[in-house]
């Protein structure tokens, strides 16, 4: 599904010299799997996931999606990729548009991607509310009125409406408290056996990781080990 092959990156720091953060790494997301990517604080691994959907390039390497590589797209395989693989982030206000109610955000998507006609957003909607335990009254507030956990839960909404395939979390609970932690995770959960998501996992947390994941990576001074 999506392959990173001998990627390697490196960032330029604050007295221009380069600073390797990805040393010919490979990994390989297969379907309904879940992989964890663990690693210090700095040690790459937004860097990775970054690449990864192709919002960074790398330096040498290749990403390949279903065997084609990134850089072959043109705009009907990127539009393609956006809808298969989407990106949950450790901080969801950022990717909500503030001056909006998150209802017409989520319309929005509906419309952009032309998923269904408008005498059925509602209906459309409110499939994957229920999904994620949302009641359809939070819908016209604004992000800054939502709690974290209720964010997270629309943004992880939000991406359903497109029916990927593949989710990468850059630590997805990492911000909420414990209890509603455990909620968003039971959350993947079921939508991994329910919808047979896959997931790359990205955490420092060693413990979310061995329960949520198959198989951890570890990004070590810019390598990638199997976690034992
Ligand atoms: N756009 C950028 N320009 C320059 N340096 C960058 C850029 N993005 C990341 N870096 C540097 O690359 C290194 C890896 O950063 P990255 O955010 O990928 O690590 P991380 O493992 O995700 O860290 P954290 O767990 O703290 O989020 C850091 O030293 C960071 O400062």
């Amino acid at each position: 599904m999506l392959e990173a092959r001998n990627i390697t990156k490196s960032w330029q720091n604050k007295a221009g010299s380069p600073n390797l953060v990805l040393d010919h790494c490979n990994l390989k997301l297969k379907q309904g799997q879940s992989l964890g990517l663990m690693g210090t604080s700095g040690s790459g691994k937004s860097t990775l996931a970054r690449i990864l959907l192709g919002l960074a390039s790398p330096d040498i390497g290749k990403i390949f999606f279903d065997g084609q590589p990134l850089n072959s797209f043109n705009r009907k395989n990127w539009l393609h990729f956006r809808r298969r693989v989407q990106f949950i982030s450790q901080s969801p206000e950022c990717f909500w548009e503030p001056r909006f109610t998150v209802g017409k955000s989520l319309e929005e998507v509906i419309k952009i991607h032309s998923l269904c006609r408008k005498d059925e957003w509602t209906i459309f909607i409110d499939k994957y509310l229920y999904w994620v335990k949302i009641r359809r009254q939070l819908l016209s507030r604004y992000p800054h009125q939502l709690s974290g956990g209720e964010l997270q839960r629309l943004s992880i909404c939000r991406s359903l409406l497109l029916e990927p395939q593949i989710l990468i979390l850059d630590e997805p609970v990492s911000m909420l408290d414990v209890s509603v932690q455990a909620q968003i995770m039971q959350l993947l959960r079921k939508l991994k056996t329910e919808k047979d998501m896959t997931y790359l996992f990205i955490s420092h947390d060693r413990t979310i990781l061995q329960w949520f994941c198959d198989e951890t990576l570890n990004l070590r001074q810019g390598k990638l080990f199997v976690s034992e």
